[in-house]
């Protein structure tokens, strides 16, 4: 059809005066036309209106939303009926037929086709719907019951792909088999039929006395559409608990198949450590109920109650110990220390070592001065990240879970426009990028993003500026400051003490700005707190075909005189180092970011960085709780 702008041609039909729900006397897409011819004569002949309009009106995507239209409309009107209500009862009837006279080969082949199964199949879908008889059919009554419904109830549920959702055993006084517990949003807490004490007395029907509960289990396996129990209700209903609901974070793994204690494997629920549990039921004191929110699971499941699980620590279904020791230690690094953490060929080369300021980049950018990129603050940092690494491997974990909850109360937060910015915590491997993209993002807006600056018991130089590149001070005051925790972390290099404090910090946020630093993951529990509430991102390597890739022309930062190229044991150590930090700290990471392509990854930074101050995200609850200790 060609299109003009030359006003209405010769039908006069207005789109308002066809009765779309009384059936349509013209198509819809003829409709439309008409809407459109009668446009372009009140439009004047604006033709690029006019174009626009009939390029839409020819869209494929239009014209098989219309068909769909038109289609559904069609049966709408038609409302089809059956033929017949049972075609089954029709095809045996032919086929009997068919069997008298079996002498034609067609006549054999057309009953060899009816007698398929999935001919069968589709005949017998057709009655049900034609009969309209979706509901299961439910076993009789029994005659026999009692007249105090109270005393005996029968209870018959309708069994679908999903388990029962409650687990049975046998009372230890009188040695009755009774429901222990009933798991929330499953089949039985959904009927509202079953209950916890409620004792079985019969199952489809059999007398479960002198049964083992297995063998009850079996029973109930057996039976396909439903299952019938006639129960004794339990006297005293537990009430379902008011308590609010709980989130928390598990520091662990957990692994029903693997823990010899769960009641029941198979309504046991499986988490990861950092997952985020939903507790709907803590009435038993060793076996709560919960969903894991982080997996989006229907039906809750048994977990190990707090008390269950540190009763529990030193057993072996725990996949992994928790990795944060409060024996790491917090003393400062002594000079033997350090030099255990260089290797032969730095301390051979020693004497070439580059002063501070001529590192590649030391803060000062186009008459931008960051403070915190000192080469000696990042190889201090260094060393302590590779040393406590070590020693956090090293560490038995009872030190730590004896002493801390296995979970960790969580809420979501959302931070309000008036509350100071979260700080953001970039943690990765030594030479993944961490100091690069602090950097981008810092230059990439100098007025919302910035870096403490660090404390060090160095001299000064001539040139430097105290609060500009570090804040000097006596290494009396800097270990005073580091036993009353005012670090957030600290090292050693080369007998000189560095640090980033809490003051430092606070200074950024009051401002109303975006501090934004790097922590060995050891630390981050330092910055954890209410005050701070830290938004932790993890900077991940790529593969290291990628890395090989994307890090040919960059340069690790080293003790020598030159900034050396990357060698393969160093992609080969990031990768080690960054599968150790995720699977000891992963748990306490708001995001992962892989450092891919360098342009990419600032901008995810940046989207991460916006995510944090304006969208809800799960926080311990101590952080919001004014009574709660932070
Ligand atoms: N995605 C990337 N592609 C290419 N080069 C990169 C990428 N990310 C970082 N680099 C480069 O890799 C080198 C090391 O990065 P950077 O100094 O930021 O590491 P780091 O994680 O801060 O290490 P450290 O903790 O040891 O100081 C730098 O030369 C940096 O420019």
């Amino acid at each position: 059809m060609s299109w003009t702008a030359s006003g209405p041609r010769t039908r006069t039909h207005g789109f308002n005066q066809v009765h779309l729900t009384r059936g349509l006397s013209i198509d819809l897409s003829t409709c439309l036309e008409i809407e459109v011819e009668k446009l372009a004569f009140s439009l004047d002949g604006n033709r690029i209106i006019m174009d626009v309009l009939h390029g839409l009106l020819n869209t494929r995507w239009l014209q098989s939303l219309l068909k769909v239209y038109e289609s559904l409309h069609q049966y709408l009107r038609k409302r089809p009926q059956p033929v017949l209500p049972q075609a089954s009862v029709l095809c045996r009837e032919v086929t009997e037929m068919l069997r008298e006279t079996t002498r034609s080969m067609d006549f054999r082949e057309l009953r060899w086709l009816l007698g398929k199964p999935d001919f069968q199949a589709l005949l017998s879908a057709h009655d049900t719907v034609a009969q309209k008889d979706y509901d299961p059919i439910l076993p009789p009554l029994p005659d026999d019951i009692p007249e105090d419904e109270e005393a005996l109830r029968i209870v018959c549920l309708v069994k679908n792909k999903h388990p029962l959702g409650a687990t049975i055993k046998r009372h230890e006084v009188t040695g009755s088999i009774v429901i222990a517990r009933v798991i929330r949003g499953g089949l039985a807490d959904r009927s509202g039929l079953l209950f916890a004490g409620d004792q079985l007395v019969e199952v489809n029907g059999i007398p479960v006395t002198g049964l083992e509960p297995e063998q009850i289990i079996q029973l109930m396996g057996k039976s396909e559409a439903s299952v019938m129990f006639k129960l004794i209700p339990v006297s005293h209903r537990p009430r379902s608990s008011s308590q609010n609901t709980l989130y928390v974070r598990p520091l662990i793994d957990y692994c029903p198949q693997y823990d010899p204690a769960i009641p029941c494997v198979e309504a046991g629920l499986t988490f990861r450590r950092g997952d985020i549990l939903q507790i709907v039921d803590q009435n038993d004191t060793l076996w709560w109920q919960a969903k894991n929110i982080t997996t989006s699971s229907k039906c809750a499941g048994l977990i190990p109650s707090n008390n269950q699980l540190k009763r529990k620590q030193r057993e072996f279904w725990w996949s992994h110990s928790f990795p944060l020791h409060t024996c790491n230690k917090s003393t400062l690094l002594s000079p033997v220390e350090e030099e255990e953490d260089m290797t032969i060929a730095e301390k051979l080369v020693e004497t070439e070592e580059l002063r501070e300021e001529d590192a590649e980049f030391n803060g000062h950018n186009q008459g931008l001065y960051i403070p915190g990129f000192r080469r000696s603050m990042r190889l201090c940092r260094r060393k302590s990240k590779s040393s406590q690494l070590r020693s956090s491997t090293r560490c038995p974990s009872s030190c730590y879970t004896s002493t801390v909850s296995p979970y960790e109360e969580v809420m979501r937060y959302q931070r309000s426009p008036t509350d100071r910015h979260r700080l953001i915590v970039l943690v990765g491997p030594s030479g993944v990028g961490v100091n690069e993209l602090r950097r981008r993002l810092i230059e990439s807006d100098p007025d919302l993003f910035q870096s403490p600056v660090p404390h060090t018991t160095r001299p000064p130089n001539s040139y430097e500026e105290d609060g500009r590149e570090y804040y000097f001070v006596s290494k009396e005051t800097f270990e005073a400051m580091a036993l009353s925790h005012r670090f957030l972390d600290y090292g050693q290099y080369k007998g000189h003490l560095y640090g980033t404090s809490r003051e430092a910090v606070r200074l950024i946020l009051d401002l109303g700005l975006i501090c934004v630093i790097d922590l060995e993951p050891q630390r981050i529990p330092e910055a954890r707190t209410k005050e701070l509430k830290p938004f932790i991102i993890f900077i991940k390597p790529p593969s290291i075909r990628r890395l090989q890739q994307t890090r040919a022309k960059s340069r690790i930062i080293t003790d020598y005189y030159v900034n050396r190229s990357f060698k393969e044991e160093d992609l080969q150590e990031m990768e080690d180092v960054s599968e150790k930090m995720l699977d000891y700290f992963g748990h306490l990471f708001d995001c992962v970011i892989v450092n891919d392509e360098l342009p990419d990854t600032h901008t995810q930074l940046l989207c991460a960085v916006k995510r944090a101050q304006s969208e809800p995200h799960w926080v311990p609850a101590a952080w919001l709780n004014s009574d709660m200790n932070a």
